[in-house]
């Protein structure tokens, strides 16, 4: 995507001239020849780099450094000093500008200084989301499974086709975000990955965040922002819980799936990305477009390639090899000595149905590592229920105290035991109560 400047001088001839320069240069320019003019023009669109003249006829550039710099602190501003003028240079660096140029502004310079600039922006950028994918990155293994091979086989075929689409289907825990991040480490390109999940936020925020806002575009909005579509050009942008998207959203994102094209919230530029989306749920999308609550056409839309993830208890003969990886992987991160796992823990590992699915069976190897010392691991917590006897005391068994209480309030106490059974992760109480994450808190009493 080419890099938005901001040319803020009063002299009309060298801002026109500059302007023909950087724009043969691939920079997308806008032009303001005074403050009043640069701030009208940065309400309606951030700018990447700023070139910013010391002296404008309403003010100093200099002064206007803060308000810059607080407004939008990922934009790189040159300032632009009278010849000679150092004094100016260094008060201008310790106000946040990014460089500075003296007159007269040589062209040359000043294309290779807003260059300069913008590779440094991109390579922050790069930077951010190598640390947040190397944070998330999980080795794959080969299933034995041939449903799971099929699965993998397909992805790797869709790699090849970098701008289509892909829908990713499976229950809780089976690997969607994992399938979804090789997805991207098989593909061509250099653009990150970036995971937003729409359950997660409040539907406002959704939108904002998805395709940005400029500033001003609603109350908080005190900041122009860049949305998730844009900073995933030519890479991924995954869609968990795309189930849950709000259906205005919905024609949005069919809009930006036919055109490639977008616009930041109260924006009025056309925007372009070629962010690969992935979408993923693990809820029945057939239905909520029978019941109204997922545009049909969309659907269709995301569909064009469906990669379903079979849950771990339909593919049982990837049981046992996973979870070795998994105890190697942990043993690692836990400084613990290699161990194996007892013929007993074998047979359980092959019968437990894993309603949580890989999610569930990498926290129970944790769980075990921590808990049991010996070289084998028995996994007794796998036991089905009621093996253990009738008189044990089940600690998951929900029990309201005292007398008939209201229904909301016996609710409520449900929503929490769910919550402390899940330890503490909201998300997926939320799943297991079969609501949304907004029901969920409310019925928690959050919200
Ligand atoms: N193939 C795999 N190899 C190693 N670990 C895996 C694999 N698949 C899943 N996991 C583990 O299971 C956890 C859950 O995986 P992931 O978040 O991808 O599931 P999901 O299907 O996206 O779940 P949800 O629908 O709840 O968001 C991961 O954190 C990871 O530890």
């Amino acid at each position: 995507m080419s890099t938005h400047l901001l040319l803020v001088d009063d002299d009309r001839t060298f801002a026109a001239l500059a302007a023909s320069v950087l724009r043969q240069e691939g920079f997308r320019v806008t032009m303001a020849h005074s403050l009043h003019d640069a701030r009208a023009a940065l309400a309606r669109e951030a700018p990447d780099v700023v070139v910013l003249d010391r002296r404008l006829p309403d003010g100093d550039g200099i002064s206007f450094l803060p308000e810059l710099r607080t407004q939008f602190p990922d934009t790189a501003v040159l300032l632009v000093t009278a010849h000679g003028d150092i004094a100016s240079a260094v008060e201008a660096i310790k106000a946040g500008a990014r460089d500075y140029l003296s007159k007269p502004v040589e062209l040359d310079d000043l294309v290779l200084r807003a260059r300069r600039a913008a590779e440094n922006l991109q390579l922050h950028e790069r930077l951010r989301q190598a640390e947040s994918e190397l944070g998330g990155r999980r080795r794959l293994l080969r299933p034995r499974s041939s449903s799971m091979a099929a699965s993998l086989q397909m992805l790797e075929r869709i790699a090849t086709s970098p701008r289509s689409t892909v829908l990713l289907l499976g229950e809780t825990g089976v690997g969607k975000e994992v399938l979804a991040r090789h997805l991207h480490a098989l593909q061509s390109g250099q653009g990150p990955f970036v995971h937003i999940n729409c359950a997660a936020l409040p539907a406002t925020m959704v939108e904002s965040e998805l395709f940005g806002h400029e500033r001003g575009a609603f109350t908080d909005a005190r900041v122009a922002r860049r949305g998730l579509v844009e900073v995933a050009n030519n890479g991924v942008l995954f869609l968990d819980e795309v189930g849950e998207l709000p259906l205005g959203l919905q024609a949005k994102l069919l809009t930006f799936l036919d055109q490639g094209a977008f616009r930041r919230l109260g924006g009025t530029a056309e925007l372009h990305s070629t962010a690969r989306i992935v979408a993923a749920t693990n809820r029945d999308l057939t239905r909520e477009v029978a019941e109204g609550r997922f545009r049909e056409d969309l659907y269709f839309r995301l569909s064009v390639f469906r990669v379903d993830i079979p849950p771990l208890r339909e593919r049982r003969e990837d049981v046992l090899p996973m979870a070795e990886s998994l105890v190697g992987e942990l043993c690692a991160e836990l400084g613990r000595r290699p161990v194996g796992f007892s013929p007993a823990a074998r047979r359980r590992l092959e019968t437990y149905p894993f309603p949580g699915n890989v999610r569930e069976l990498r926290n129970v190897l944790e769980r075990a590592l921590v808990l049991e010392p010996g070289p084998a691991l028995e996994l007794q917590s796998l036991e089905p229920r009621g093996a253990t006897g009738p008189a044990a005391p089940d600690p998951d068994a929900f029990v309201v105290p005292g007398p008939p209480r209201p229904l909301e309030e016996v609710e409520r106490l449900y929503a929490r035991h769910v919550l402390a059974r899940m330890e503490g992760r909201r998300m997926e109480a939320a799943k297991a109560l079969g609501l949304s994450y907004p029901t969920f808190l409310r019925r928690l009493g959050e919200e």
